[in-house]
């Protein structure tokens, strides 16, 4: 058995998200377009043969352990595994902004279910593993996977895209954005039509939108000003329910530029979009 491995936790844009319709249990059904992006956390899982103990080497500042989706989606995998396995502790290097709209915490939790079936030698495929995580959130799924997908449903329904690898500035406006209260705001757009698969991929891209936008600009005017600024330089959207908000630049030094002149006091970084997850390329070339 391999003891120990470090794997990439990658970041997601929403490149476009459109809200077409409200299911009964209260849940929106989306219709969105998934990239990622070279940046993101980094996980290394040590297997602790003598301890059967599933724990995290340090904790993350404001989620309690229990809550944290590295624990939950290693318990479901074991609980699944459903035989004595060696515990792991398991180590995070902290990148992206909690709650920003990057789906750190699904990727999290998508990385650890990839890697613990690899570290434990389960073998379980990739539709099961997809399942596992659809239970711990509706972004898990898309990082399980690893390619770039059109999603449907509340993001579970998944087919593969090719949208342009294109680099993007990321910013994060200084606030904190609950997605809930987004989706329950009564001025959500919530009947966007539905589009077919096609025009998704090959629209053009300056026209992609985000239906939470609206709302999160009103509530939370750093979000306004940060898009205000961005989209001088080209197009720049809200990923997810936000607050992230990227810019797209045809070459890395393109962005760049717009990135050093960014204004004082918000966070963020240069990526470069990416349609096979780096996790999985990690894995390709460890395998
Ligand atoms: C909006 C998206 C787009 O990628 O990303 P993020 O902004 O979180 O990254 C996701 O669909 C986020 O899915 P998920 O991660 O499961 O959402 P949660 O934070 O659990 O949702 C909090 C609450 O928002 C509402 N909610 C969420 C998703 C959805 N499709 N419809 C909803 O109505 C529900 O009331 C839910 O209880
Ligand atoms: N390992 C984790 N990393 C980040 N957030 C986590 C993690 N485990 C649980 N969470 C919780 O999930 C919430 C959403 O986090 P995240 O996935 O980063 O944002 P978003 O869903 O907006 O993209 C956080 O605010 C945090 O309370």
């Amino acid at each position: 058995m391999h003891p120990s491995i470090t794997l990439p936790s990658p970041a997601k844009l929403n490149l476009f998200l459109h809200i077409v319709g409200k299911r009964p249990d209260g849940y929106h059904e989306l219709q969105t377009l998934f990239q990622f992006l070279d940046y993101g956390d980094e996980l290394t899982f040590t297997l602790t043969p003598d301890s059967p103990d599933i724990r995290l080497a340090q904790p993350i500042p404001g989620v309690a352990d229990e809550d944290n989706l590295i624990i939950r989606a290693a318990r479901a995998l074991a609980a699944r595994a459903g035989k004595p396995l060696p515990g792991v502790t398991i180590s995070i290097d902290k990148r992206l902004p909690m709650g920003g709209g990057l789906g750190g915490g699904s990727s999290n939790a998508a990385t650890t279910l990839v890697g613990l079936n690899w570290l434990w030698q389960l073998n379980l495929g990739e539709d099961e593993l997809a399942e596992i995580g659809l239970g711990l959130g509706a972004d898990v799924p898309v990082f399980v996977r690893g390619r770039a997908a059109f999603a449907e449903g509340v993001g579970e329904k998944l087919t593969p895209a090719e949208p342009p690898e294109d680099w993007f500035v990321v910013l994060k406006p200084d606030c904190d954005i609950n997605t809930g209260k987004i989706f329950s705001h009564e001025g959500l757009t919530r009947d966007t039509p539905k589009i077919t698969i096609r025009p998704a991929f090959e629209g053009d891209a300056s026209r992609y939108r985000n239906d939470c936008e609206d709302v999160v600009q009103k509530l939370y005017p750093e979000v306004r000003q940060g898009l205000e600024w961005l989209s001088q330089f080209g197009p720049a959207r809200l990923t997810g329910t936000g607050a992230c908000i990227f810019g797209r630049f045809p070459t890395e030094s393109a962005a760049r530029i717009i990135w050093e002149s960014k204004p004082s006091g918000i966070t963020g970084f240069v990526a470069k979009g990416v349609n096979y997850s780096p996790l999985h390329q990690k894995l390709t070339e460890l395998t």
